[in-house]
């Protein structure tokens, strides 16, 4: 898996590939990894896909119970703070590297990384999943402060281009989802043989 989420002045950009892999057999080649937990909440999943499927459907649940006792809409922060509680207290029986990202009305756009060990670090980009290891250089030196939605869209897709093209756990098509204020806009990139921009 490769992952990705970047943060711009009015909401996040979130990527993933579409591959699952039982060993080196593709066992999915449309999957979808960037996940809903709330309207204006999704989460990236690398790891396990039975384990992620499992703990989004638990953030789903318990995040469905807080909205309608708080009577208002659930902060980005919120959804990552009940991953965090999920994946640290259970940490030696998953395996899930999870990335929170959404808009809401106190912090705009806000990106979290859960890590495997349950940590969870709020960043103005995010990375994850096997193929993220090949582009860390790559990010570092193309992410700018303030970049604008389409220096983001543009980032993300040459970033997860490069990682799917490296990694044997990432392939397939790249998945976006555009999320700010006004709602939420899935794109898919079909996949190519090399990454060209
Ligand atoms: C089908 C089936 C059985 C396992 C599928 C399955 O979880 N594949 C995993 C790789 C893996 C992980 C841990 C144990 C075994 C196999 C996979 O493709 N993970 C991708 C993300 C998920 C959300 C799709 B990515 O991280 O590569």
């Amino acid at each position: 898996t490769s992952i990705m989420a970047v943060e711009y002045d009015g909401g996040v950009i979130m990527g993933a590939d579409s591959r699952t892999t039982t060993g080196a057999y593709i066992a999915n080649r449309v999957t979808n990894k960037i996940t809903p937990i709330h309207e204006r909440i999704y989460c990236c999943r690398s790891g396990s896909a039975a384990d992620t499927q499992a703990i989004s459907d638990y953030v789903r649940y318990y995040l469905e119970m807080h909205t309608s006792e708080l009577c208002d809409e659930p902060d980005v922060k919120t959804a990552a703070s009940l991953f965090q509680l999920l994946c640290y207290s259970n940490k030696n029986n998953l395996m899930a590297g999870i990335i929170v990202a959404g808009w809401d009305k106190h912090q705009g756009g806000s990106v979290y990384n859960i890590s495997l060990g349950g940590s969870m670090v709020k960043q103005p980009f995010a990375i994850g999943g096997s193929g993220s290891t090949y582009i860390y250089g790559y990010c570092d030196s193309k992410f700018k402060p303030k970049m604008t939605k389409d220096e983001c869209i543009e980032f993300v897709q040459n970033s997860l281009a490069l990682a799917m093209f490296r990694d044997g756990s990432s392939g397939g098509v790249i998945r976006l989802c555009i999320i700010d204020k006004n709602g939420v806009e899935r794109k898919m990139i079909p996949g190519n043989n090399l990454p060209r921009f």
